[in-house]
């Protein structure tokens, strides 16, 4: 499939004119064809013009046409075959390995999403017949169902080229929702993601939708993200980035006459309690899976393990010498983009230069452009505490080890984290009184919680949570990984006494889709 440097507006085609860029190949810094022309206003105000006259229609498709339009996502990305992989190769500095298991995870997601639309459980119907005879006063007829809020963002990320950018979970979870979806797509990867967009428009135009359920827009600085989210044809945002992009996407959407809803997931430091009985029983392995999951990808994970806690004595001695010979024969990996790169520098020189820390490790040396060296270092739970400024996320391959008196500063310093996408636990048996104290906060900070794991790589399921309280995400009460993601682009409805052939099929009486409904508290498929 040719890539032509083109947006893709409803059902054309069309090169921007504010600007051109390339894809930079950052394994080699060299820009990568075609020039891709840049959006703006106009472009901006059609597809959203699109998006909003597509809704309607979109949001009453029913379940078994939306569920085949998505799987029909899915196999015309599969389609798109090996050119998919090694434009994402040449754009990102990932491995083939690893792209091609993220297209495995976004096909998935994609099917997966249409069992839950077909399945129907998320329109949540519930019914509360009239009572007309009840004294003092009689109940009307209460129906309740979920629609979908309306054309939805998305703004792709950098660090997952496929399952967190065009055909991702955030356009996956709106689509099944019902919502159209204007993406804007990152400037790392615009061809990886054009070549995704025509797997959409194509899913779009052969399933019989209106053209507007899908646009992709290009831009090189923040208006055309900035005018999406202000355009009040969008009603929702989902977003997956850097802490500054996130809160201004926040301020963008709360500032608008109507605001809307951002699910921006930005910043995590993912901590790993190193809890004394397992240090003592396998130290030295622990030390290994941990450079394991910290050097997955060049770090760039937004589950990467950035901080350890664990009780000084020569069990931590124990763990550290592993680690530390892991980390030392580590190769250095290209990241994603310069940019991504020279923040990553910055942040490493910063923990290094800090009075507070102590080098303990670094990777072998880069040899190419771009590359990064794995950074490992330590300070006390006293030193973390008093400077908030080392629970800063440095996004790649470094991580802080807290060294702690004793359990209770670990809790202590587990009080003053910010909220986080997820917390680990490694434990044996004989640590679970401990943790047992320790669960209450970690359920307060983070949105997973793991035992004798390591948090990169998210399962993409039913009760996964990928999201938790500031500044991991926007809103804690949601998800942007599993099919509950699903929600965010839901809100419920009421209808009061309304004529039965003017309710909706999923409230009728006999249900007549065939739902799991809440009929008078009961739930069944009455
Ligand atoms: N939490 C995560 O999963 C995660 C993932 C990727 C990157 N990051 C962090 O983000 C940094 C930069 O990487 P990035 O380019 O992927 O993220 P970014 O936040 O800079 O950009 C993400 C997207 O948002 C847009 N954007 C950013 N700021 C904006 C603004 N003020 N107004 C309008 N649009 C805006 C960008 O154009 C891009 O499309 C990394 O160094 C890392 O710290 C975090
Ligand atoms: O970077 C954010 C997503 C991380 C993820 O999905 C994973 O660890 O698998």
């Amino acid at each position: 499939m040719t890539i032509t440097g083109e947006m893709l507006i409803g059902a054309s085609a069309h090169r921007g004119g504010q600007g051109g860029f390339r894809a930079v190949d950052p394994a080699t810094g060299e820009a990568l064809d075609p020039v891709f022309g840049g959006g703006g206003a106009a472009e901006v105000e059609r597809a959203c013009a699109l998006a909003w006259a597509a809704f309607d229609g979109f949001r009453e498709t029913g379940l078994e046409q939306r569920a085949a339009f998505l799987e029909t996502v899915a196999q015309n990305i599969l389609d798109i075959g090996d050119d998919l992989i090694t434009r994402a190769m040449a754009e990102s500095g990932l491995p083939r390995a690893r792209l091609e298991g993220e297209r495995g995870r976004t096909v998935g997601q994609l099917r997966l999403f249409a069992q839950v639309v077909r399945e129907g459980s998320w329109i949540e119907a519930r019914i509360d017949p009239a009572l007309p005879a009840r004294t003092p006063l009689p109940r009307s007829d209460i129906r309740q169902r979920h629609i979908p809020l309306g054309p939805v963002a998305v703004f792709g990320a950098s660090n997952f080229p496929l399952a967190f950018s065009v055909a991702g979970g955030d356009t996956a979870s709106a689509f099944a929702a019902g919502c159209p979806v204007v993406v804007k797509g990152h400037g790392a990867h615009p061809g990886t993601s054009e070549l995704v967009g025509r797997a959409i428009q194509a899913a779009v135009a052969s399933c019989g939708l209106p053209e507007g359920v899908f646009s992709l827009l290009f831009g090189t600085g923040n208006e055309i993200g900035t005018a999406l989210v202000a355009d009040p044809r969008i009603k929702a945002v989902g977003f997956t980035g850097s802490r500054r992009g996130g809160l201004a996407l926040m301020e963008v959407a709360s500032r608008r006459p109507e605001p809307i809803p951002v699910y921006a997931e930005m910043s995590s430091i993912n901590p790993v309690f190193l809890m004394p009985a397992a240090l003592a029983s396998r130290a030295e392995a622990l030390g290994k899976a941990f450079v394991a999951s910290l050097t997955m990808g060049a770090g760039q994970f937004c589950t990467n393990p950035g901080i350890l806690l664990g009780v000084e004595g020569p069990d931590l001695d124990r763990f550290v010498d592993a680690a530390v010979a892991a980390l030392g024969g580590s190769t250095a990996s290209t990241m994603l983009t310069p940019g991504i790169h020279a923040a990553y520098d910055a942040g490493v020189a910063k923990l290094a230069g800090s009075g507070a820390v102590t080098t303990l490790a670094r990777g072998l040396a880069c040899s190419g452009p771009n590359q990064a060296q794995a950074a490992f270092f330590t300070t006390t739970a006293d030193a973390f505490l008093a400077d908030t400024e080392l629970q800063e996320e440095v996004f790649g391959a470094a991580s802080l080890l807290i060294r702690c008196p004793d359990v209770a500063a670990m809790t202590a310093v587990a009080e003053k984290l910010e909220g986080q996408l997820t917390a680990t636990l490694q434990m044996d048996a004989a640590d679970k009184a401990a943790v047992a104290g320790l669960i209450p906060t970690l359920e307060r900070k983070a949105g997973r919680i793991l035992a004798n794991g390591w948090p990169t790589g998210v399962e993409v399921c039913h009760a996964m949570v990928h999201g938790g309280p500031f500044p991991a995400t926007s809103d804690p009460r949601s998800t942007s990984v599993g099919t509950l993601a699903i929600r965010r682009f839901l809100r419920p409805v009421c209808y009061q006494d309304l004529p039965p052939d003017l309710l909706p099929e999923a409230l009728r009486d006999g249900n007549p889709l065939g739902l799991w409904r809440r009929v008078d508290g009961t739930l069944g498929k009455d």
